[in-house]
């Protein structure tokens, strides 16, 4: 039996986050895509881990106390004694939010294939990684190529989040290198705002089968936002609603959804219960500002799905 359900590889990044619109108050707290979605899977009960390399500051140390009060295993992580840990700033307007980031040079974007020497994803059920992780620089594009082909050759799943930030990199890479990840990927978990992006369409039916042309084999969870999410299991499609709450602040919503799905896989579920308990998830995890403070744990979650059953 694997030691971990899901490692994670990608960048965090510390947040100040805005917590009244058009007011100069933020207030720290962490991101970092990979980050939020495995401390959300620990949350949801998951032996989770982390592969990333952070700075020897302030900020590197709180991410590592971080993960350990959340029961992420840190052996992955390296410290980087010559670059600092990455900074974005989450700012909330009319659109919903977004984000100014303070990352280049970072000790992650340093990352190489090294990093994946200490043998965590041959020792875990899955390996998740996405956009972002593979935008901040060639070299973590790399690791992460190099961290799926290791996953494939020590039998370990593939999850990837499409995670697209267009501040990171142009659309036409983005586009022909998320692409060559996704036909790799066991589970892919693109989100229509992301598709839209890369094909030119608002079809969701139109997105499922371009992502099929393009070679994805595996299961397939498309994000539709408040519509909920549709299944695509490479022979039916199956549509699942959304649980429609107040939302104050979307960040790191997605990640939430990744992380639940995952770990309530890792518990036995079927895709359609997966992906309903992470919707839910996921739409909890907006009720409060910042990317990681709200994510909400499993009884929260069960609480809330019972309350919809009953
Ligand atoms: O945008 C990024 O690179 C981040 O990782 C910051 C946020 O935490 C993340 O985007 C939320 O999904």
């Amino acid at each position: 039996m694997a030691d971990f359900d899901i490692v994670a590889l990608g960048e965090p990044l510390v947040e100040l986050n805005q917590t009244h619109k058009g007011q100069l108050q933020y207030l720290q707290g962490f991101g970092g895509d990979t980050s939020n979605a495995v401390i959300a899977a620990a949350r949801q009960g998951a032996r989770c881990a982390y592969l990333t390399r952070v700075g020897n500051d302030a900020f590197g140390a709180q991410f590592l106390d971080l993960w350990q009060s959340e029961g992420v295993d840190t052996t992955g992580v390296q410290t980087d004694d010559d670059a600092h840990t990455g900074l974005y700033f989450v700012q909330h307007g009319p659109d919903g939010h977004a984000f100014s980031y303070l990352r280049r040079g970072s000790a992650a974007s340093l990352m190489n294939p090294a990093l994946l020497q200490s043998g965590l994803i041959e020792r875990s059920r899955f390996l998740h990684v996405s956009g972002i992780s593979m935008a901040i620089s060639t070299s973590a594009c790399d690791t992460v190529f190099a961290a799926i082909a290791r996953a494939h050759a020590a039998g370990a799943q593939v999850s990837l989040d499409s995670n697209l930030r267009l501040r990171l990199w142009p659309v036409d890479r983005a586009r022909a290198v998320l692409r060559e990840a996704m036909r790799e990927a066991d589970v892919f978990l693109p989100s229509m705002d992301d598709m839209q992006h890369l094909t030119g369409n608002d079809d969701p039916e139109r997105t499922l089968d371009w992502i099929r042309d393009g070679g994805a084999a595996g299961v397939v969870v498309l994000k539709l936002g408040k519509d909920g999410s549709i299944i695509d299991d490479g022979r039916t499609r199956t549509p699942v609603a959304a649980l429609r709450v107040d939302a104050v602040d979307a960040t790191g919503a997605g990640d939430c959804f990744a992380g639940s799905l995952l770990a309530r896989r890792c518990q036995g579920d079927s895709w359609e219960d997966a992906v309903r308990y992470a919707n839910a998830a996921a739409a909890l995890s907006t009720l409060g500002y910042g990317a990681v403070d709200p994510l909400p744990r499993a009884e929260q979650v069960l609480e809330r799905l019972k309350l919809l059953a009953g």
